[in-house]
């Protein structure tokens, strides 16, 4: 993947975005329990307020998926009129707390990907590109929940090279560190995902889901094409 604009590491996936109905495969149950990966911060108990999360939801299928077949959205610059509200809920959650993606002082822009899914599409396994972001990304599940899984790039010891992770619809995740760098998040192509642990789970329906991620631009990297939306 040579072009300038894309947004994912070369060689990990073709340019990602939400694709392709899929065929159910073997499914393990999953918890939302965070795996152990370094810089993976996750707190299943915390949710965004549903109505501010009705009116993020709403707001961008209104404003930026209003075109059929349109499934990714960015956004470059303060990135606050674009989803009214949620930078504000999310800068004051101790979660983000753990990553530089507040820093006192704000010296790079910021950089939102909406992605919408429709039940059996995913997302490639990927890392985001490491040299156009700064470290840490926080990713919002709006209307439907999804396994997102994680692959360590560089082959490893352990025998569990991939690990999932159940993302409630209205949760916040982190990736830093590790957990951005030398692991790869995907979601598999499904209409339904299986909840739980071995002894008890349950079949969980996806629905329409909403994906908000937030990044920092690395310096010299906030201007990327003149197709993008500026704000
Ligand atoms: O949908 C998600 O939660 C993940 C999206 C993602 O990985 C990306 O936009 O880079
Ligand atoms: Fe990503």
């Amino acid at each position: 993947m040579d072009s300038p604009d894309s947004l994912f590491d070369e060689g990990l996936a073709a340019s990602p975005t939400p694709s392709d109905i899929a065929v159910v495969g073997d499914m393990e149950p999953t918890s939302s329990c965070a795996p152990p990966i370094p810089g993976l911060f996750f707190t299943p108990s915390l949710l965004l307020p549903l109505e501010l999360a009705d009116q993020i939801t709403e707001f961008c299928l209104k404003h930026y998926f209003n075109q059929p077949g349109v499934n990714q959205i960015m956004l470059f610059g303060a990135a606050s009129d674009s989803t009214p509200g949620l930078l504000a809920f999310i800068k004051h959650q101790p979660l983000v707390k753990f990553t530089p993606f507040f820093p006192r002082t704000p010296t790079h822009a910021r950089q939102a990907i909406l992605n919408l899914y429709h039940p059996g599409e995913g997302i490639t396994p990927h890392v985001d590109l490491l040299k156009r972001f700064g470290d840490g990304i926080v990713g919002l599940s709006l209307g439907s929940s999804c396994v997102m899984q994680f692959t360590r790039v560089e082959e490893a010891d352990d025998n569990v090279r991939l690990k999932q992770l159940f993302l409630p619809e209205r949760t916040m995740i982190v990736l830093s560190g590790d957990a951005h760098y030398a692991w790869t998040h995907g979601i598999e192509k499904r209409t339904t995902d299986l909840v739980g642990d071995a002894k008890t789970f349950r079949i969980v329906e996806r629905g329409v889901r909403l994906s908000i991620t937030f990044r920092w631009l690395l310096a010299s990297e906030d201007v990327v094409g003149l197709e993008v939306t500026k704000l």
